[in-house]
């Protein structure tokens, strides 16, 4: 080395150095990638070069980047045929820290200086290059630019200073050599870099997209037990995302959908889309065609992958998509991400934040074609995820809202399968002003419930909701196109014409309810006569505002105790019960007979509506007395 000269790294270089070797990121085998990624980026540019000026190739523009290990010697080297660097161009590029990422990350460092938690803010940053030596203690790098006579040799083992000579190299390019420290090696504690399979797999991991060919040589045994050299290509490379949509086939999309996100069925929807403008990116999205099992639990990994130009950033980023789109699995490739984006920085990421709502947005325009589309496809879709489409009603405001509604399907009265609001509010009459719903178990105890018989004989549609979570959707969303939501489990109908109006309540009848409602005074908050029953008896219904008694069932169940809802007990005046209760307080009073009845009365509605008895065995002793009556 008698013409090196030896040099010393900017003070900044150094600190970062340090910390390398001292390996604060976790995280060390990232180095390949940004080895990888550096190579990539040299074969780009002399070939973007090239087009202008044919002469810089040098013959040779069968570009690729070769990775080798050796094992006895514990090393580990990576070539490039891209456009190498001049010797002012290896002091300014390697030996200082020319990049902005890189700076920002020495000021934040000069604010840590003894900050405990630098750790925190470390993989914040670029660092490129000098990742190499989290896995090595001796770096050295050849490399030479298109058309010069020498190349230039660099070395530095990370002590503050490092070595530069020219040197002749016959191919065009660099060409890195590290000395591996012994954790990174055979019988280590870390990864065994000196392992071909780990690399491959890295390589898998991080760089299976880079567009260059990665090739490394492999000696497996021939069927003698002769060992034979095998240059074997370890990237897949063309990154389907990258390609037109129209070049793309149905097959290759699915393909890729199981290869890389360990699928087994085809994907219901694809997304390709490329966006030139104020960021840039291709996204690839995939609806599937089955909820996992997994999905509601809280291990669900959740989140989109992350490359920069090709490269693997990071997997099951959640800040992209809204919990509700939680199912969409896929890419988003952006020249924006950097390499080391952490996930302490998402949060103020401001391409990822604009990326995120128009992604938002495309997934939900392409529900919505599927939806008017094709139908058999959206309710195949629905059954699914529709769960976590209502969860985002309740979760989302304004616009955004108002597209979700769009989106919510629900069985009807009116309709075999599923519909829309919009379909509902179609088909309402002129007179109707409410959109009415009832909550339940399924269509048949729905349709059997007395409280529907009002709006069976006047031929209104109601909305079926078997899901908990629906009306507290509704509930959020209170009106549609304007028009209210009306549970018939609640309130007044207000569905009567003036002349089925009832004539005002006489005295006696009065007392009688008084009556009824003192004796069940610990359990509902008002007796009347109903104007919705027509065949059955009594029914039990909520108040007009608050709670309602269904959603009380499902808070009680998820253990929180929100109150109670208000209960009305309805008794149809025009029943035969009703003229039986009449005479019995005619002669009775409020005698025992008539609080026996009151009791059963209440039991009976709340069966009905799917409340057992609170009391079973005194609720059938009063029914077999009655019979044996
Ligand atoms: N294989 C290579 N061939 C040619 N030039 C290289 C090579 N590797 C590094 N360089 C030069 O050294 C510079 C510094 O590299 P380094 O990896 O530290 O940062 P970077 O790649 O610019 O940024 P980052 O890693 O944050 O994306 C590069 O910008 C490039 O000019």
């Amino acid at each position: 080395m008698a013409n090196a000269e030896q040099r010393e790294f900017k003070t900044e270089t150094q600190k970062m150095l340090d910390l390398m070797i001292n390996s604060i990121y976790t995280n060390q085998e990232i180095f390949l990638r940004e080895l990888i990624a550096n190579a990539s980026d040299a074969i780009d540019k002399i070939q973007f070069e090239s087009l202008t000026n044919v002469d810089l190739l040098e013959g040779d523009s069968d570009f690729e980047i070769c990775l080798d290990v050796d094992a006895d010697e514990g090393e580990f080297t990576i070539s490039d045929n891209g456009i190498g660097m001049t010797y002012d161009e290896v002091i300014e590029n390697i030996g200082t820290i020319a990049q902005s990422g890189s700076q920002e990350f020495l000021q934040k460092l000069q604010e840590h200086q003894n900050d405990e938690d630098a750790v925190d803010f470390i993989g914040q940053f670029g660092v490129g290059f000098y990742s190499s030596f989290m896995v090595a203690d001796k770096v050295t790098l050849i490399t030479r630019a298109p058309q010069a006579d020498k190349g230039v040799k660099w070395v530095s083992e990370g002590d503050g200073t490092y070595s530069i000579e020219k040197v002749d190299k016959e191919e065009r390019g660099t060409t890195i050599k590290l000395d591996l420290r012994d954790d990174f090696t055979a019988g280590g504690d870390e990864i065994d870099v000196t392992d071909r399979q780990t690399i491959q797999r890295l390589v898998k991991r991080y760089s299976n997209y880079v567009e260059y060919p990665i090739k490394m040589k492999f000696y497996p045994e021939n069927e003698e037990g002769e060992t034979e050299e095998e240059v074997r290509t370890l990237n897949t490379m063309k990154p389907l995302w990258e390609r037109n949509k129209q070049d793309v086939s149905e097959e290759e999309y699915s393909e890729f959908y199981q290869e890389v996100f360990q699928e087994w069925s085809d994907p219901l929807e694809v997304i390709h889309k490329k966006v030139e403008g104020l960021v840039k990116y291709t996204t690839l999205l995939f609806i599937p065609e089955q909820a996992p099992s997994d999905i509601y639990s809280e291990d669900f990994e959740q989140g989109l992958r992350l490359y920069s130009k090709n490269n693997f950033v990071m997997d099951n980023c959640q800040k992209l998509l809204p919990d509700y789109l939680r199912f969409v699995r896929g890419l988003v490739d952006s020249p924006d991400f950097s390499l080391n984006l952490s996930r302490e920085t998402l949060q103020d990421n401001k391409q990822l934040k604009i990326i995120g709502k128009n992604l938002e947005k495309a997934v939900l325009k392409r529900l919505k074609k599927m939806l008017e589309d094709d139908w058999e496809q959206y309710l195949k879709f629905w059954s699914e995820f529709g769960q976590l489409i209502k969860s985002g009603v309740n979760m989302t405001y304004g616009d955004k809202r108002d597209k979700l509604v769009d989106l919510l399907v629900f069985p009807s009265s009116h309709s075999d399968e599923f519909t829309t609001l919009e379909e509902y509010v179609e088909r309402m009459n002129e007179e109707q002003d409410k959109i009415y719903y009832v909550t339940g178990e399924n269509e048949a105890t729905v349709e059997k419930l007395p409280q529907m018989e009002l709006l069976q004989e006047k031929g209104l549609e109601v909305l079926y909701f078997f899901d908990e979570i629906d009306e507290f959707v509704i509930n959020n969303l209170a009106e549609y196109d304007e028009i209210e939501f009306k549970s018939v489990l609640s309130g007044d109908l207000d569905l009567l014409d003036e002349d089925e109006e009832d004539d005002e309540e006489d005295d006696e009848t009065e007392e009688l309810l008084a009556a009824i409602e003192e004796n069940l005074e610990s359990k509902v908050d008002e007796v009347r006569l109903s104007k919705r029953l027509k065949s059955s008896a009594v029914c039990l219904v909520s108040a007009e505002a608050g709670l309602s008694m269904s959603m009380e069932k499902v808070l009680e169940q998820m253990n929180q105790n929100v109150g109670r809802a208000q209960r009305i007990l309805e008794i149809n005046p025009k029943h035969q019960l009703f003229s039986k209760l009449k005479t019995i307080y005619e002669q009775q009073g409020n005698s025992q007979q008539l609080s026996k009845y009151s009791d059963l009365l209440y039991s009976l509605a709340g069966l009905v509506e799917g409340f057992t008895p609170e009391d079973p065995v005194e609720f059938s002793n009063k029914i077999t007395e009655l019979m044996a009556e």
